[in-house]
């Protein structure tokens, strides 16, 4: 197959890097390759069987990890009686958030998360662990939502599915050659069959599927559609513990937070048992370096939600309360706004300190945006008080890391406001174990 221009211009840094995926976009055509039964050296082992999963494009980061959580805890519980089914987890594609110029195509969750621990919550695989050339996919179920089951205020809200006829403008295969193909992971997927699905329900009513199917390897598309089985139990939160980050970007953050906040997890008391499931509950106290993390979220928020995000003038004098209110004079903002942005915040904020992780392009080269978006989440996870904007999966993400470590719910569930100064407060999910 021709190389693309910008897996080219990086193939250095995949082959030092990634090894086995140097091999998969040079050795092969693709990693679902035309002829491809299952490759007599590869890794699969007799008589497994693989669910496949993906989700709609333009979601974020944060939010494929909530999809992720969705299907894991169902495997927690189907490998019980079940275990010849393992989750493959979705190589990471440039996303449509992630705005550096950096290659970040056929990503590795291991990049981003301590998968061995994953491991241990739920029976996962990542893609290149599959080895090549692991031959079409069998079936894929392409999830949408019921027709009018938003608009109806009789609607029977019961758990099901059903398949329906494929309506070609709603999905992205084409059928050629009997096959079904999209581009995917940046790979040209194959599949036998596609099942357009009418879904309505959380992840375990994928039991069902799975149990009448005879077939190897399934795949859920739009995968987002699946609802949590139980949203804040402790199976959540157990499977959001096992979602440890990746140790060097742990190292990262812990750096950061020496050189320029004076934090370290001993200093701040904010330290968690290595292994997740060594951890048995959370003492609750004051806790956290000194200083504020605020997540700002802008770009599409501005518009999406702009009611609920504050102008820049404002952000500053809700962050000039917050100071005073906990005595604190240092601010560790992440968000996805301009530098314009940054800098008009930081003259707000005269007299107190404004600190931001600005990574090198070789930091940024070796972590990605999804890295770096985890590292400033790892030192928010350690600010004394968080505040961040409404509805955004990403200070969903910061909340769950802070109730690991047990901060006060109140230094935790914060929000900026918008235009109404006396907004709600966000919703309080504390850790359960
Ligand atoms: C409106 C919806 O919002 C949802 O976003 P939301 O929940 O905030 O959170 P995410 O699903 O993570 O998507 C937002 C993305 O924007 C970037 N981003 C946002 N804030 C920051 C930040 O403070 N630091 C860094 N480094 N990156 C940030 C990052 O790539 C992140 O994954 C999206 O998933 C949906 O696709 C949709 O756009």
């Amino acid at each position: 197959m021709g190389v693309p221009q910008s897996v080219a211009v990086h193939l250095t840094e995949l082959f030092l890097f990634y090894p086995i995926l140097y091999q998969g976009i040079c050795g092969h055509e693709s990693i679902f390759p035309h002829h491809g039964m299952v490759h007599p050296g590869g890794n699969q082992e007799v008589g497994k069987k693989y669910l496949f999963y993906n989700v709609n494009p333009s979601e974020g980061f944060n939010l494929r990890r909530d999809v992720y959580m969705r299907l894991a805890v169902f495997m927690n519980k189907w490998k019980t009686e079940h275990d010849e089914w393992s989750l493959v987890l979705p190589p990471w594609n440039h996303l449509y958030h992630w705005h550096s110029d950096v290659y970040q195509d056929h990503l590795p969750w291991r990049l981003f998360f301590d998968v061995e621990s994953m491991k241990r919550f739920a029976p996962v695989i990542e893609l290149d662990e599959l080895e090549g050339e692991i031959g079409e996919i069998d079936e894929i179920y392409y999830l949408q939502h019921f027709k009018d089951a938003f608009s109806r205020k009789d609607w029977d809200w019961a758990d099901r599915y059903s398949i329906i006829p494929c309506n070609e403008t709603e999905h992205r295969y084409k059928n050629e050659g009997g096959f079904f193909h999209s581009q995917m992971w940046g790979y040209d997927l194959r599949a036998k069959e596609l099942k357009c699905t009418s879904f309505q329900g959380g992840a375990s009513l994928l039991g069902e599927v799975l149990s009448k199917t005879p077939n190897k390897k399934i795949m859920i598309d739009r995968a987002e559609v699946l609802l949590h089985d139980r949203f804040g139990d402790k199976s959540y939160w157990d499977c959001r513990r096992s979602m440890r980050f990746a140790e060097h970007l742990v190292a990262e953050a812990n750096d950061f937070r020496r050189a320029r906040l004076n934090s370290s997890d001993d200093a701040d008391g904010t330290g968690i048992p290595v292994k997740w499931e060594d951890q048995k509950n959370v003492v609750r106290n004051e806790k956290g370096g000194a200083y504020v993390c605020a997540h700002l979220r802008r770009r599409d928020f501005l518009h999406s939600r702009s009611k609920e995000v504050p102008t820049i003038a404002s952000a500053a004098k809700q962050l000039i309360d917050v100071f005073n209110r906990l005595n604190l004079s240092t601010v560790f903002l992440c968000t996805d706004g301009s530098a314009e942005e940054k800098l008009e915040l930081k003259k707000l904020l005269e007299g107190f300190e404004l600190v931001t992780y600005e990574p090198s392009s070789s930091d940024l080269r070796k972590f990605k945006d999804g890295g770096v978006a985890i590292i400033e989440q790892a030192i928010c996870s350690n600010a004394r008080y968080f505040i961040g904007s409404h509805e955004s999966t990403f200070s969903f993400r910061i909340q769950d890391e802070r109730e690991i470590r047990g901060f006060p719910v109140e230094h935790t569930f914060n929000r900026f406001c918008g235009s109404n100064e006396d907004c709600e407060p966000p919703s309080k999910w504390k850790i359960v174990f």
